[in-house]
């Protein structure tokens, strides 16, 4: 698949010389869900304002299907549609207004069959009529979502679609966004929810303090989350790992009290009852036993003590 949206070596440095964004470099493929999960003030809504054009990077480029955002701002910014955070909507302005009008802000000619799908998209058509203050706020996020959708664009940004919505809400916001990416619409959300990035997401980029620290695919992230860990506490510390149990590639802890073993707890032998056969016959006696799995939380946590020590 090819790249709608490519940043290379991004920064962003803001008037009090706070640097945002840090030589970020990434590129989106056409049709892909791509979460950027990252803590409080990591500058995901800095990349995010970047790349549609509300705020200018230090150095670096973005180019959108092509379009560089700076030198071809119009032609990028056609192809972009973005969800901000913060409902911002017209409460006496009927539903149907709102998009015709957000539309018209980008030229487009007067598309009403193109708005009727939308609005039956999002659920919206019986409320077409109805004035934005007489709406719930679910359905306010998703008049933000018609809105960014009006003028046809091919990639939708969506910044913190789920912040401060109730369970219920966050689920139906979640098979709103599948919805759209089977109708081809590549999608960018922001997220401080690893829930979300993994019940969405194709690839999961993490950033925090202005970097890109890791991007990947949602389903290799999954398989390493797949990854268990059997801690065997002993009786007494062994000096060393016993030859006879060198297959199982055991880790052993400092004071030689522990041994770990990583298996795949998806596979159907996962080696555990064999291992423990093993060990009684290397002479080693078990005092207890548990099992630890790493998963996208850890990973995330990590990364961001890693960079705040
Ligand atoms: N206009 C500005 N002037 C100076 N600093 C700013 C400005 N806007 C953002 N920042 C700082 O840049 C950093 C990144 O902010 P940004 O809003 O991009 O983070 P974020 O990842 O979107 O956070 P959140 O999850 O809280 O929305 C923060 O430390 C913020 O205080």
């Amino acid at each position: 698949m090819a790249a709608i949206v490519s940043v290379s070596n991004l920064s962003k440095t803001y008037d009090g010389g706070f640097e945002a964004l840090k030589s970020v470099s990434l590129e989106i493929e056409e049709g892909e869900i791509l979460a950027l999960l990252g803590p409080n003030g990591a500058g995901k809504t800095t990349l995010i304002s970047v790349i549609c054009g509300i705020s200018t990077a230090t150095s670096g480029h973005v180019a959108v299907g092509g379009h560089d955002v700076v030198d071809a701002y119009r032609d990028a910014r056609r192809l972009i549609g973005l969800v901000p955070q913060e409902i911002n909507l017209e409460p006496f302005e009927t539903v149907m207004n709102t998009v015709r009008f957000s539309r018209g802000l980008f030229g487009k000619p007067r598309n009403d069959a193109h708005l009727e799908e939308v609005l039956r998209r999002l659920s919206l058509w019986d409320k077409r009529d109805t004035q934005i203050k007489s709406l719930s706020g679910g359905m306010k996020r998703r008049v933000l979502i018609a809105k960014a959708l009006s003028h046809e664009p091919r990639v939708l940004f969506l910044d913190e679609p789920t912040a401060g919505v109730d369970v219920e809400l966050r689920r139906d916001m979640w098979n709103t966004v599948a919805d759209l990416k089977s109708h081809g619409v590549t999608i960018i959300l922001t997220t401080h929810y690893i829930e979300e990035a993994e019940a969405m997401a194709d690839r999961i980029g993490i950033i925090a303090r202005g970097e890109i620290r890791l991007v990947r695919e949602k389903a290799d992230l999954m398989r390493e989350l797949g990854k268990k860990r059997l801690v065997i506490e002993l009786n007494a510390p062994t000096a060393a790992v016993p030859a006879a149990l060198e297959p199982y590639d055991l880790a052993r802890s400092a004071d030689g009290c522990e041994l770990t073993y990583t298996y795949d707890s998806r596979k159907e032998r996962t080696g555990i009852t064999r291992l423990l056969t093993d060990l009684s016959a290397a002479g080693l006696q078990l005092k207890d036993i548990r099992t630890e799995q790493s998963s996208l939380e850890d990973i995330f946590v990590g990364l961001v003590h890693e960079d705040a020590s």
